[in-house]
């Protein structure tokens, strides 16, 4: 007695060390001791057992959902801690994973139901959800058990998003079709739980026909991996517009539009942004009905209570400019200006703001909007206005540009294009305008035509099948000609490729007609592999980085600086990396859609750093000089007419017809889609360039002999010249 050991020293020792680590922390001084201890174990309705040796407790912090973590040796110094906080869950021996004898606590009595929380929490676990998605997310598991991965069969992958893959499976319980899509994160990050978290809850808490639903989740105790279980969709909105011959009608124009404010009026009234409204989130199903999905930007806002936001969201071409122009404070305005561009773009067929970087985005839409007013300048206090106000103001000329549309599409365009987010107004006040009140209506959505099923990943393909199509023919052709003795003509690209597009692929299918073949020849999918272990910290770092990095890119072509993300804001996870996103990987749209072929002579793609003031406007207002030249290059060319603006030209799109491209074609395809040309160009110059290397060494090989002759005659000369001389 009273003669401790080394080891019991050190423990001692180790305990001091901890709770210091703790009182310098802050958490145990807050603490206030519970007076009834013995209602922990029925908390967390299992009891704790002890090896006998020592025993680690993990403490998990409630507020920031695992980020701090202390480890104890001993049964005494657990139980003093435990008593000082709430039990959420106990967990005796857990497989795979690093910490055995877990506890999962929280602040004691933070709140007067913390009690009743607690217990939520802890039949949540008992259910077989593992502790930290209870931790985060107890309100969306509400009423639900997790969903095993032996209960799917999974048929193919389906897409592929910047943070996730997603899966086309069967549920084998409910006998029905339905899409998984799989989230990369890292359980012990807490960013990324949060962020992972995020999507979960929001989604749980939409309701509407015409926001995706969630039906349920796949995760396991001892897993760290999660499938999100959603409602299978045929469409999406750019594989839809992209299947060869697709012209929507007026009334399916409204009929989309319709859909889509009304489920944004949803999200809208439940305080939730989308953050990335773009054609490729746009899912259909094959009766009709558009569903918003992806809700990985998403966020919660608060129009009375406005907290600063990042403003690195949105997909750069649906941008509004107030984000360009790095507003932290926004609301429900962000998701109607990618509305107004969905509207444009479902008359044009094209993307109508298509800019390669933020500079040039913003440039586009001043040049098609207007810049703002002196008055907003004064009022929005926007942090990049310095660098980005133009030296003349543009005049707007939305009307004039889109005057072949319908009056009331124009006024709505109008409107949800208006620099001005107030004056965007809302999507309830959207579905009341003219547009939707005047005839043509909005048609049913099962009356729109049925089309094969069709995903941006699957116009993707197309266009990949197509391109090496091309240049199978075009290699078939030359040989032809050559044994014909002709010369190979030098095709116009874009023709070639418009003709494509004009041209239904009969060979052609859909990933997911192919999928169907394939299960019509008894292919029956396979069933999900069991989740991996746990990876270690270390890569799941890895992976969130990589998962932040993609993310970057997935957002447009960003630049990730010290000016955001301040304290006080809402945590920038975009912020902190500094790597320069690469348009090329933009998802979306961005991805599967050309530039016209101007675009393409300004040659690879990079983005802007729009907090390097100086660089930003020198580039800016380039622009702007450049504007004469510039407008709307994007636009067919046939009949543009200049129409001035402020001094600059303005050039109206027609929009014979209505249809997707009017009556010009426009190339789906990766960005140098209709290069088979440059590619043998390039090929060509290799060749050349290989041939002149090889003539240059055979000179210099020869040049060398000749000069070793040459020498040896003088030597020669000179010896006969010294032998004579001799
Ligand atoms: N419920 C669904 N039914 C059918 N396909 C779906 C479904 N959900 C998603 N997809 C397909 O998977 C793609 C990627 O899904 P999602 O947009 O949710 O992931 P993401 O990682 O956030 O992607 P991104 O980075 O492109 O925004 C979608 O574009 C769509 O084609």
């Amino acid at each position: 007695m009273g003669c401790m050991s080394s080891k019991s020293a050190a423990v001692e020792d180790s305990r001091e060390n901890h709770k210091e680590k703790l009182r310098r922390k802050g958490s145990l001084d807050k603490l206030v001791p519970r007076a009834d201890s013995s209602r922990r174990e029925d908390s967390v309705g299992s009891k704790d057992k002890y090896d006998g040796g020592d025993v680690k407790v993990l403490l998990i912090d409630k507020k920031t959902s695992g980020s701090n973590r202390y480890c104890y040796n001993d049964r005494a110094e657990k139980e003093r801690i435990i008593d000082k906080f709430e039990v959420i869950e106990t967990i005796n021996k857990v497989e795979n994973c690093e910490v055995a004898n877990t506890i999962t606590v929280g602040h004691h009595h933070l709140h007067p139901g913390s009690r009743v929380l607690n217990s939520i929490k802890g039949e949540q676990v008992a259910a077989g959800w593992p502790s930290w998605l209870v931790a985060v997310a107890s309100d969306a598991l509400k009423g639900w058990i997790p969903r095993r991965a032996n209960t799917f069969e999974k048929l193919a992958k389906i897409g592929q998003g910047t943070y996730s893959s997603v899966y086309k499976a069967r549920d084998v319980v409910h006998n029905k079709l339905v899409a998984l899509k799989k989230v990369r994160f890292d359980n012990h990050d807490p960013e990324s739980v949060k962020f992972m978290a995020r999507e979960i809850n929001l989604l749980r808490r939409l309701n509407h026909p015409n926001v995706i639903k969630l039906e349920g989740l796949i995760t396991s105790h001892t897993s760290c991996s999660l499938y999100l279980v959603f409602e299978y969709m045929e469409h999406d909105l750019v594989g839809l517009a992209s299947l060869p011959g697709i012209k929507f009608s007026e009334p399916q124009i409204k009929c989309y539009m319709h859909q889509l404010l009304s489920g944004l009026d949803h999200c809208h009234s439940l305080g939730v942004l989308h953050r990335d409204i773009k054609g490729s989130n746009l899912l259909i199903d094959s009766n009709g009905i558009l569903k918003i999905a992806d809700f990985g930007l998403a966020c919660h806002f608060d129009p009375h209570d406005s907290v600063p936001m990042t403003s690195r969201v949105v997909t750069l071409w649906y941008r509004p400019p107030e984000l360009l122009l790095g507003a932290s404070h926004y609301g429900v305005a962000i998701d109607l200006w990618s509305a107004g561009c969905i509207l444009g773009e479902l008359y044009s067929g094209k993307p109508i703001l298509p800019g390669k970087t933020e500079v040039e985005q913003l440039h586009k839409i001043f040049k098609l909007c207007g810049s703002p007013s002196e008055e907003y300048w004064r009022r929005a206090k926007l942090p990049h206005s310095t660098v980005f106000k133009p030296l003349h103001p543009y005049r707007r000329c939305v009307t004039e540009t889109f005057n072949d549309l319908p009056s009331p599409a124009v006024s709505l365009m109008d409107t949800l294009l208006s620099i001005d987010p107030v004056h965007r107004r809302t999507a309830a006040f959207a579905l009341k305008s003219e547009f939707f009140t005047t005839q043509p209506f909005a048609c049913d959505p099962s009356s729109l035509p049925k089309y094969p099923p069709s995903k941006e990943i699957d116009a993707k393909l197309r266009d990949e099948e197509a391109r090496r199509q091309r240049a199978v023919g075009s290699r078939g052709s030359r040989v032809d000609m050559e044994r014909r003795g002709q010369k190979e003509p030098i095709s116009n690209a874009e023709q070639t490729a418009s003709s494509q597009r004009r041209q239904p692929h009969p060979n052609l299918k859909s990933r997911s007609q192919m999928l169907n073949s394939r299960n019509a020849d008894g292919f029956s999918g396979l069933l999900i592999n069991p989740p991996k272990q746990t990876p270690t910290a270390k890569e799941n770092g890895r992976d969130f980085l990589e998962y932040n990095r993609k993310k970057v890119s997935h957002s447009g072509p960003l630049v990730y600086g010290a000016a955001f993300g301040k304290s006080g804001k809402e945590p920038d996870d975009l912020t902190r990396l500094s790597s320069r996103a690469n348009l090329s990987k933009l998802s979306g749209l961005v991805a599967t859609r050309t530039l016209a072929p101007e675009d393409h002579r300004s040659g690879p793609l990079t983005s802007e750093p729009v907090n390097q003031a100086g660089r930003s406007q020198r580039s800016f207002h380039e622009l702007e000089s450049a504007g004469k030249r510039d407008v709307r290059h994007h636009m067919p060319k046939t009949t543009e007419s200049p129409q001035t603006a402020g001094g600059r030209a303005c050039i109206k799109e027609p929009m014979h017809g209505r249809g997707p491209r009017g009556n010009k074609i426009y190339v789906s395809g990766p960005l140098l889609a209709p290069s088979e040309n440059v590619d043998q160009l390039l090929k060509e110059h290799d060749r050349k360039i290989q041939e002149f290397a090889r003539r240059a060494r055979l000179d210099k090989t020869k040049a060398g002999k000749l000069q070793a002759q040459a020498k040896q005659a003088t030597e020669n000369s000179l010896f006969v010249t010294a032998r004579g001389a001799e």
